[in-house]
């Protein structure tokens, strides 16, 4: 028997614990990171994570740990499962507890402010690897449906399409069925802008706008991701498979979405402090519209949604005035 692959996934959230599952339920033999030390006791002495997971049962090959050294020897791949803004300093701060040669693998959906960055540059940046040792899991996997072992596809993507292979293998499940990719680019983009279109969805959905408009802005928001993403390099065909519509269908169509909810209790005419206050989990497109919009500025590219989620996230707008300015922009022809 050969020895199981070891991955070591830095973050005890939803989706770094769902995720974990899917990784030990492909026989890799898992180690997660969280913070607090007595949520790294809690998930080995009972076997679940009451604050993200509760009632669903842990496989025996994932345990946690509060040190990240420990979870982090000899791992061969380093799952990054917290908060897009916060990545830059964690990763600085384990950087001298990386394995040798590790694969850094980012499950975030975010873009960080100021730089603009995606996370996968983030990881470049400071950790001062290459493209090889970077990859990236994304699609349509909302992580208390993945942690039901419901059936979900994904993308993983690395420049070095062997990279991606060995991900492939390390998280292929009965339930889980990764592609590869190599598009990184556009697969970050798909993940970071959905959060945004997810808000913007969310808020017509709590203002009763009906189901015309959520085609409408799932279908201009993906629009506006390609514009984005082919500016930037990617490949436009990545925005209509799993990182671009599969993830931004699951996203602004179901109540498990952080993002859409979020949305939803805006649009229902909640404060943006009300409605930080009742979101317990990570929400990305309430900052990643800001920084989605600073790089598409950047850029030079147009992206009227974001803009609008941007408006009344950060500005305070009344969604109803924005939904006003958002329709009464120039006329133009679908495609350009
Ligand atoms: N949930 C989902 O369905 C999916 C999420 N994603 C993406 O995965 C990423 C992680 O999200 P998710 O797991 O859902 O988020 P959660 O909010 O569920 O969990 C966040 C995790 O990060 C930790 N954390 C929070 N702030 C910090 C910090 N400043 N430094 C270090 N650790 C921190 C939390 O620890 P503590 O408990 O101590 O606060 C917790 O372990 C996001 O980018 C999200 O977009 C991608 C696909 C699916
Ligand atoms: O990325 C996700 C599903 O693919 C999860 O979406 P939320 O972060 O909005 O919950």
């Amino acid at each position: 028997m050969s020895t199981p692959v070891r991955v070591a996934v830095m973050g005890t959230g939803s989706w770094g614990t769902a995720f974990g599952m899917v990784l030990a339920d492909a026989g890799c033999e898992v180690t997660l990171w969280a913070r607090r030390p007595q949520l790294a006791e809690t998930v080995n002495s009972t076997r679940v994570n009451p604050d993200y997971l509760p009632g669903v049962e842990l496989p025996k090959n994932l345990r946690a740990t509060a040190d990240a050294a420990e979870a982090l020897r000899d791992a061969e791949f380093t799952v990054l499962a917290i908060p897009s803004q916060s990545l830059r300093e964690n990763l600085a701060e384990w950087l001298p507890l990386l394995a040798p040669g590790t694969v850094l693998v980012s499950l975030m959906k975010g873009v960080e402010l100021g730089s603009a960055m995606r996370m996968s540059e983030v990881i470049e940046d400071v950790a001062k690897v290459g493209a090889d040792r970077v990859a990236v899991v994304t699609g349509p996997n909302l992580a208390r449906e993945v942690a039901a072992r419901m059936p979900a596809a994904a993308v993983v993507a690395c420049a070095d399409e062997a990279v991606a292979r060995r991900l492939q293998a390390a998280c292929h499940t009965p339930y889980f069925r990764p592609y590869t990719e190599t598009d990184v680019v556009g697969c970050e983009l798909g993940g970071a802008v959905k959060n945004v279109i997810g808000l913007a969805v969310g808020i017509a959905d709590g203002m009763g706008l009906g189901d015309n408009a959520k085609g409408s802005l799932i279908t201009r928001g993906l629009a506006e991701t390609a514009r984005l993403g082919t500016v930037l390099g990617a490949d436009p065909l990545t925005f209509s498979g799993l990182a671009g519509l599969g993830d931004l269908v699951a996203t602004c169509s179901s109540p498990l979405s952080r993002n859409h909810t979020f949305g939803t209790n805006l649009g229902k005419g909640m404060t943006l402090e009300e409605t930080i206050a009742v979101t317990e989990q990570t929400a990305e497109g309430v900052k990643s519209c800001e920084s989605v919009l600073d790089l598409a500025r950047r850029h030079g590219v147009d992206m009227p949604i974001t803009e609008t989620v941007a408006g009344i996230v950060h500005e305070g707008k009344p969604p109803v005035v924005a939904l006003k300015e958002l329709m009464s922009r120039s006329a133009k022809p679908e495609r350009r």
